[in-house]
């Protein structure tokens, strides 16, 4: 515990520079030609048996996808998979290799089922709770392990945060340290990992306080205790998940060994740029869940920085430089750890305002079913205005429609809702009233690295993309793939939008009235004014009717 506390007293540790050097075999021009023809990275990964841990999350799903469709003489996929949602974790593999993002894969892959092997598991748990023959397996048959399961929520108890994106990570580096065969292993981490900082270079930061000090620590503290230090412990980050991640990284330096390790940071991932097709997405995490909210109407105006650099990363890109720098790590084994950054903002920056405005543009073409109001997307750098927007815009009319529904004989639930949003939205605020700058040298000599090819297939260039497109796929994929809503109910929910506003306008004139009516009733000085008008307006109604006459 003194040790716990002196580090958090804030010792400073010097930043080590990783070392940048690589080991590069010289090629012959007949392997010059070869590399210019076919994708060396796809054939890399046949005939080899990767570890994938997080295959049921957004990103996992995606990564298997790819490496079956482009490699599909893999040997096998190893993934390890717990029962959830009252399905097993033979069931939720079914689920996924039937689901639409497979489609493809199974044309070009048409015994996946038998390339796949889900390995009960459970991350939270000592040896994963793996069996000892399924253990025995992966211990000698891995060649590329993927760590990509992590807990993603900021509001993680900092114990569970820690048992996953620590403690997991430190096990699964030991288990991968005993497989014999093993070529590389590759951690995801965030970009977002040392947010405390504006520049950001691909290195790893040391946190105050020891991994090992935590873990240990972890294991004695209550929960009271824990939930007292936590936020001195992650210090001037804004969550436990940035932190953990940020201990991870330091896990998988110190743990490293002999092993072939690279470490990768995406920043905020999100729906399908190009494959297998544009805008598939599956999770309400980074933006989905608010494109949803300002579809709806739940969510009108939030407070972000409009020219704040909004960087999304589209999840293929992220799984292209991921096999990539799978490849690259285990042929070209760097002496020391190399990390990559996968973020856009330097390369081909976009900002919040750019997407929040074609966010808006999309659900004027294609609106979301059954919205609650109409869609709406105000940016305010001001606490005290967002606190209005929030009391006029979001809890006014929860308040208003749970009323209705109360009148109506139903439950209301609309404050509730909206009370959540709001609380969840505070959580993501951070992210966007801020900007980063990433260094990406090795994104960026690993893409210089690749064969035209390579670079093709396993496209990780974010300058090449459309940003309006982009989100107004994203905008389609959260309600095609996300909400499950069919294109044909569109003039429907154009429909609807239009008696939403006749509401609108509807409500505002009797607002206004009221609170006129009121004014008049108490201040001499509004009835006058309303005397006024009324005999200008008669005045003018007289003129008007007696020049029409004369002209007759
Ligand atoms: C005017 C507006 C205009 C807008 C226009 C639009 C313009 C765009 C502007 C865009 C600004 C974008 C900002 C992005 C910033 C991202 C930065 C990320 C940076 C870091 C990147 C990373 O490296 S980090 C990885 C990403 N990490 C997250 O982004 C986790 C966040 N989030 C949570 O940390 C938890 O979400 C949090 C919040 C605790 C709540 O937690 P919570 O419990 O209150 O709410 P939940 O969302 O969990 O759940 C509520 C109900 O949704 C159900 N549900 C949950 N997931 C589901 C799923 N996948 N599919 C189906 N349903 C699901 C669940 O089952 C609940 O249903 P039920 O109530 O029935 O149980
Ligand atoms: N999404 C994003 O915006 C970003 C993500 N990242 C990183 O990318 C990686 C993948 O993220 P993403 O796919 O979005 O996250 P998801 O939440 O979609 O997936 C997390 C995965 O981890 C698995 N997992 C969690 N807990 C356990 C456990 N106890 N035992 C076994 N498996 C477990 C989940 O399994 P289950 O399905 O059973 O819950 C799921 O497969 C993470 O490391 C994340 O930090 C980095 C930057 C941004």
């Amino acid at each position: 515990m003194r040790a716990l506390l002196k580090g958090l007293g804030g010792e400073k540790i010097q930043v080590k520079q990783q070392l940048r050097l690589t080991y590069k075999e010289p090629l012959s021009e007949a392997i010059k030609d070869k590399r210019k023809t076919m994708s060396m990275i796809a054939s890399f990964y046949n005939g080899k048996s990767i570890l994938i841990t997080g295959a049921t999350g957004f990103m996992g799903k995606v990564l298997m996808e790819k490496l079956f469709r482009t490699s599909p003489d893999l040997k096998v996929i190893y993934i390890l998979v717990r029962p959830k949602a009252g399905q097993t974790t033979q069931q939720r593999v079914f689920q996924i290799l039937n689901s639409k993002l497979f489609e493809k894969v199974k044309e070009v892959c048409p015994n996946v089922h038998e390339k796949i092997r889900a390995v009960y598991a459970d991350l939270n748990q000592n040896d994963f709770a793996i069996s000892k023959e399924d253990m025995q397996e992966l211990l000698s048959c891995t060649n590329i392990v993927f760590h990509c399961a992590a807990t993603v929520r900021f509001d993680d108890h900092l114990r569970h945060a820690v048992q996953l994106n620590v403690t997991a990570t430190q096990q699964l580096l030991l288990m991968a340290s005993q497989m014999p065969k093993l070529e590389a292993f590759i951690h995801i981490s965030t970009a977002f990992s040392n947010c405390n900082l504006t520049h950001i270079d691909e290195v790893i930061y040391p946190c105050p306080v020891e991994p090992k000090q935590i873990i240990d620590s972890m294991e004695w503290l209550d929960d009271a205790i824990i939930d007292e230090i936590t936020p001195k412990l992650i210090g001037d980050r804004p969550n436990t998940y940035t932190y953990t991640k940020a201990l991870g990284e330091m896990v998988v330096q110190q743990e490293s060994g002999n092993m072939n390790i690279a470490i990768i940071r995406p920043s905020i991932v999100g729906a399908t740029w190009q494959e297998p097709f544009p805008g598939w997405v599956d999770n309400l995490n980074g933006p989905s869940g608010l494109i949803i909210a300002a579809g709806k109407g739940f969510l009108r105006s939030i407070r972000a920085t409009p020219m704040a650099v909004a960087d999304l990363i589209p999840v293929d890109t992220v799984v292209n430089l991921t096999l990539a720098v799978g490849w690259y790590t285990a042929v070209h084994r760097p002496k020391s750890t190399l990390i990559y950054h996968c973020t856009s903002g330097n390369l081909n920056p976009c900002n919040w305002g750019k997407m929040g405005f074609q966010v808006l543009a999309t659900f004027e073409k294609v609106p979301l079913e059954r919205a609650f109001r109409r869609p709406n997307a105000d940016f305010t750098t001001n606490t005290i205005t967002s606190q209005y927007w929030n009391a006029v815009s979001h809890r006014a009319p929860a308040i208003i429609y749970d009323f209705y529904l109360r009148l109506t004989g139903r439950k209301p639930r609309m404050t509730k809702v909206m009370n959540r949003l709001l609380r969840n939205v505070s959580m993501l605020e951070y992210f966007v009233n801020r900007s980063w700058e990433w260094s990406t040298h090795n994104t960026e000599m690993l893409m210089s690295e690749l064969s035209p090819e390579d670079q093709r297939v396993f496209n990780f260039d974010v300058r090449q993309l459309n940003w309006l497109e982009y989100i107004e796929n994203y905008v389609l994929g959260v309600k095609k793939y996300l909400l499950k809503e069919d294109m044909a109910g569109i003039p429907e929910a154009k429909q609807h939008l239009k008696r939403l506003r006749n509401i609108h306008y509807l409500f505002n004139t009797a607002l206004f009235l009221i609170a006129w009516r009121l004014l008049i009733a108490r201040s001499q000085m509004a009835r006058n004014v309303w005397f006024f008008i009324v005999s200008f307006c008669y005045k003018f109604l007289s003129y008007f009717r007696a020049s029409s006459t004369l002209k007759v």
